[in-house]
């Protein structure tokens, strides 16, 4: 990664009282990078995307989106990053392009230039039709295809999407998926991807392997398959989760 990275993690810490949730946790995203974030349950994940999307504050450590610091230009940072979290927010009753709008007004976009950006990331996820309809008629894939249009609409540099397909069914898991991986083809948008299903992370740029709190891995899906000696990407997850040993990155 030759150019500064859209998003730098450096050795970022996390406690719950006394649990460590997150220990010296290292990562960067670059331009038109997809990095899949792979851990099992209890790993940090979610963790480190509420500290990424400014929810909470990390006890240690640095995180820069595209470049900004985001404890001391946290407003500015926030501005670059588009987010879709695990747990589905979008207001049932609300029309689709509505839910948009709100999103839109909270980043201070507004009038046509806000109707055009909702017009065009609908259109791209072929939603347009759809935009009168209140979210609640639309199916499960679909409104989270809708809750990616909302991470877009104010152009993001960095995407993170937490654990985005859960409760999807296969062919929806996979629609997503590769619209994501279109966004980093076409805009140059750098991705975290987080997931605990390995399949997600076999087209990735890089995998970063998170195990109870600490980074056990960072690579290619090819790397990390040869690392471990294993037969494939699973294999090789399951291998380097097994314990609770760290392992080097
Ligand atoms: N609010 C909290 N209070 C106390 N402990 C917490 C809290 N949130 C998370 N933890 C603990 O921190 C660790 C990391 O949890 P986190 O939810 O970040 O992991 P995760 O990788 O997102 O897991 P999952 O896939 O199960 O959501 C776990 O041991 C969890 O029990």
């Amino acid at each position: 990664m030759a150019e500064q990275p859209l998003l730098d993690v450096e050795q970022v810490s996390k406690s719950y009282g006394p649990r460590k949730a997150l220990d010296g946790v290292s990562l960067q995203v670059g331009r038109g990078e997809f990095v899949a974030l792979l851990g099992p349950n209890g790993a940090g994940k979610s963790t480190l995307f509420q500290l990424l999307s400014g929810l909470f504050v990390a006890d240690g450590g640095s995180i820069r989106i595209g470049g900004l610091d985001l404890r001391t230009h946290m407003t500015a940072a926030l501005a670059r990053l588009g987010v879709v979290f695990q747990q589905p927010t979008l207001d049932l009753d609300l029309g689709v392009a509505a839910n948009l709008r709100y999103h839109a007004r909270l980043h201070g976009l507004g009038g046509r230039h806000a109707r055009e950006r909702i017009d065009a990331e609908l259109a791209r996820l072929g939603l347009a039709e759809r935009a009168q309809e209140p979210a609640r008629a639309l199916s499960g894939g679909n409104r989270r295809k809708v809750e990616l249009a909302r991470a877009l609409v104010h152009q993001p540099e960095v995407l993170l999407m937490d654990e985005a397909t859960v409760g999807l069914d296969f062919a929806s898991r996979r629609q997503l998926l590769d619209d994501v991986h279109a966004l980093v083809a076409s805009r140059g948008v750098g991705v975290l991807w987080a997931s605990h299903l390995v399949d997600e992370a076999e087209g990735a740029d890089r995998v970063v392997v998170l195990h109870l709190g600490h980074v056990l891995f960072t690579g290619t899906p090819a790397e990390l398959v040869a690392h471990c000696g294993a037969a494939d990407l699973a294999a090789a997850f399951l291998q380097l989760t097994a314990g609770g040993g760290r392992h080097a990155a």
